[in-house]
């Protein structure tokens, strides 16, 4: 039996975490590639779930247990090679990263747009991120050609956790939410200076949102008020003091009394620990007024808030409700919960007298999506004639945390009344079996604040489809799809900016870092215009010399790897190949094979897409070959494959992953003797059923809060029904309870690696979050 040896059970921050492991960690010496000596990979260095307290442990079969102090004897040349590969680490982990991009057309030339581009780059020591703006003229010539012209160096951003342009861009807001109990900074910017800025304390609100999900913020049409969502203010908390339990919250400084946390509230699982519930707040910007929108009542929490077209001289807001009457099970990647596109009548900030009258005869808050189990990512178009939103209901009613979304739109009413009457029309329907090459359905799009084209009805996102990202355009009163990224492209694409009815874009790969493109449609925008799309030269991609020419060293390929059980009882979608990225040397010989490392990604309805990734760039330039596993259930396939994994979990998914390693062997891509595995969570879980029922197979393996025994998960997760669904497929949603029964349990523990423990004897590291509440560290010791 393999021996554990617990090497860490420190305070790991994610960063200090990756560059400690990556520089520092021992040792497998069949796979280093560059070294006759053992070294230790990490799959995905950034923990994705809360980890702060991290539990490092070591499985291995050499029999011998080391000291606590790692590594130990270090000779010279180690120690070097252990510093240049810390100091690759360290360059790819500079590489900056482009997040979120803005135009302003100019008010001067009209051939000029002003751009300003968010950029992200993670600060290793300090474990923090840093936030920097950099701008640029994109100036458009006669002969119609573009040039960037860029600001020689970007901005840093200290302390903004948001920028938000209004609609004409002649102001801004930036937010910087609270360290501790200090108050929300509001800050309205104009052209050249801070126009008004307001302090909002923690007695009328805590954070705002900025979580993607939840997350908010929407100037009015005037520019005169902001509708945001914010965590409830903190309730006070009971004091106990010399004279008993006194339940309000008390000013005084007595040294003797002792502040208990008050009554314990559910809040939305794994990364919203301590969150206080969403609420809806609207700010008058010019008195620093903030008023609650208190209709809502505490049964919703409430995000992703926009002003609506006016109807009959009325405002509303129109935000996205999530129901919390019974218990609050986990939300982070869990699109199953059910929620729905409320409105309410905005604030009036003219007076109290009018704000009572007006509020007191009407329907306060109003459900406009009835009919469906999920809407979210409220979006006008520019003529207020229609609202537009995503519905993940498709995986709300199978009970799949992720499933291919559907568009949909609303008429909305300019006159008249709004209620909840109004009808859900079907745009972009969920796509069962996608014919070869052709649009598989909606995954994981987002839509920008302003994502429309000249004609007002066609919107620009992006979208996964199969292994890669794409752009799509989406005519709203025709419903017809179309991809604008190019067809023949293997990289990803993501938009980040409509310039008129041009597109910002990043295109990347797993050997190329994010570099920006633009796309001018040739002709109209009709629905089958071509875009021509040019590179545009950015500061961004200038990375080291180390980093471009280790990158220009690689190449890649989307492999389509044909399933191994199509004969069996599956449908059209589940019977066709899915799909695996192989990344390795250009200058591999056929006859030696660089060691490959396999990387599965966890959900299991999740994807790895070809956009570029500094961990697994990190791995490939050391000399690893990769082979990223979208099996099937993965996102980008359509639903038929995506829905043919619950119930089958452990089996289906363990084999398309041997499938698609025997698929590169056969092909020469691999030596059968210097295969190792990673995966985080359900990747994890993957893992550890592989080292269990392929014990041959792999030379080394690490696990990230690997799922190792469903029947221990299932009583303190906070996602209990994924373990019933995923094990049970779809009768799982129908047979879920708090309570597992015995039968249950036997089940659960027969689907898990735990049941194929005796037979495992790769050494195996695993990298345990002690705070995940997803996959809690017990699992994962157990197994240990
Ligand atoms: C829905 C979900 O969170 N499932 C987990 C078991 C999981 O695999 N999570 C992935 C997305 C992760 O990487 O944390």
């Amino acid at each position: 039996m393999p021996n554990l040896r617990l090497v860490h059970s420190l305070h790991f921050t994610s960063a200090t975490l990756s560059a400690t492991l990556y520089a520092n960690l021992i040792t497998f010496s069949s796979l280093s590639p560059f070294r006759k000596r053992k070294t230790f990979f990490l799959s995905r260095p950034i923990f994705n779930l809360s980890s702060s307290l991290s539990v490092l442990a070591v499985m291995d079969n050499t029999g011998g247990c080391r000291t606590k102090e790692m590594p130990v004897g270090l000779d010279a040349a180690t120690q070097e090679e252990y510093a240049s590969v810390s100091k690759l680490v360290q360059e790819f982990t500079d590489i900056p990263t482009i997040d979120k991009a803005w135009t302003f057309k100019s008010e001067t030339a009209d051939d000029v747009t002003h751009a300003m581009f968010l950029i992200g780059q993670p600060n290793l020591l300090s474990n923090k991120r840093r936030k920097s703006m950099l701008s640029s003229h994109i100036l458009q010539k006669s002969n119609n050609s573009i040039s960037f012209h860029w600001a020689p160096f970007p901005i840093e951003m200290t302390g903004v956790s948001a920028v938000v342009p209004s609609p004409s861009g002649s102001k801004l807001l930036i937010i910087r939410n609270p360290e501790g109990d200090s108050p929300t900074h509001f800050e309205i910017w104009g052209p050249s200076e801070v126009k008004n800025q307001f302090a909002i304390p923690r007695s009328i609100h805590g954070s705002v949102y900025l979580d993607g999900w939840f997350e908010g913020i929407s100037w009015n049409t005037d520019e005169t008020a902001i509708a945001y969502v914010a965590e409830e203010p903190d309730p006070p908390k009971p004091t106990f003091t010399g004279f008993g339990y006194k339940r309000e919250g008390t000013t005084d400084k007595d040294c003797g009394s002792w502040k208990g946390q008050g009554y314990w509230e559910e809040d939305w699982g794994e990364a919203y620990a301590g969150k206080r519930q969403p609420a809806l707040f609207v700010l008058d910007i010019h008195s620093g007024e903030v008023r609650t929108v208190t209709e809502v009542g505490r049964g919703l929490s409430v995000g992703q808030v926009v002003w609506a077209p006016s109807i009959d001289g009325h405002q509303y807001l129109v935000f996205v409700g999530w129901p919390s009457d019974s218990r609050k099970l986990g939300i982070k990647y869990c699109y199953n919960r059910p929620c729905a596109l409320y409105a309410v009548k905005a604030p009036s900030f003219k007076s109290e007298a009018s704000v009572t009258s007006s509020n007191a005869a009407e329907d306060l808050l109003i459900k406009l999506t009835q009919s469906i189990s999920s809407a979210f990512f409220p979006n006008f178009s520019p003529d207020g004639k229609f609202l537009v939103f995503l519905s993940a209901k498709s995986s709300v009613d199978s009970g799949a945390h992720s499933a291919t979304d559907s568009l949909h739109k609303i008429e909305w009413p300019s006159n008249g009344k709004l209620d909840s009457s109004l009808k859900v029309i079907d745009v972009v329907p969920v796509v069962m079996c996608p014919e070869d090459g052709c649009f598989p359905g909606l995954y994981h799009s987002k839509f920008l604040s302003k994502p429309w084209l000249s004609d007002g009805h066609t919107m620009v996102l992006s979208s996964v489809w199969g292994s890669t990202q794409a752009i799509l355009s989406v005519n709203v009163l025709s419903g017809q799809v179309s991809r604008i990224s190019p067809n023949d492209s293997n990289s990803s694409w993501d938009v980040l900016a409509l310039d008129g009815n041009n597109i910002i874009a990043i295109c990347s790969s797993p050997i190329e870092i994010a570099g920006i493109k633009y796309g001018v449609p040739a002709g109209n925008i009709s629905m089958d215009a071509k875009w021509n799309w040019l590179d545009v030269n950015s500061p961004t991609t200038k990375s080291s010399e180390k980093v471009l020419s280790l990158l220009a060293s690689l190449e890649f390929d989307i492999m389509k790897i044909p399933v191994r059980d199509a004969s069996e009882n599956l449908t059209k979608g589940a019977s066709k190949p899915f799909e695996a990225i192989y990344v390795s040397s250009k200058h591999q010989k056929p006859d030696s094979r660089d060691p490959l490392i396999v990387i599965l990604h966890g959900g299991p309805h999740a994807v790895l897409l070809s956009s570029f990734s500094k961990s697994h760039a990190f791995l490939s330039s050391l000399g690893y070959s990769l082979l990223i596993v979208n099996y099937r259930g993965s996102l980008g396939f359509g639903e038929e494959a995506l829905q043919s994994l619950p119930g089958k979990i452990g089996s289906q998914d363990v084999n398309d992953v041997l499938t698609a390693i025997d698929y590169a062997i056969d092909k020469g891509l691999a030596d059968p003797s210097k295969i190792a595995v990673v995966g985080g969570s359900h990747g994890g879980f993957l893992t550890t059923h592989l080292i269990g029922q392929a014990p041959d197979k792999f030379a080394a393996a690490v696990a990230r809060n690997p799922v190792c025994n469903i029947a221990l998960m299932v009583g303190t997760s906070d996602i209990p029904d994924w373990c019933f669904f995923e094990t049970y497929g779809h009768e799982g949603k129908s047979i879920f309870t708090e309570s597992p029964s015995a039968e249950h349990l036997a089940v659960f523990y027969s689907k898990s690696p735990i049941s194929h423990i005796s037979k495992v004897k790769t050494p195996t590291l695993f990298l345990l979050g002690a705070q995940d509440l997803r996959v809690p560290v017990s699992t994962g010791i157990q197994y240990v």
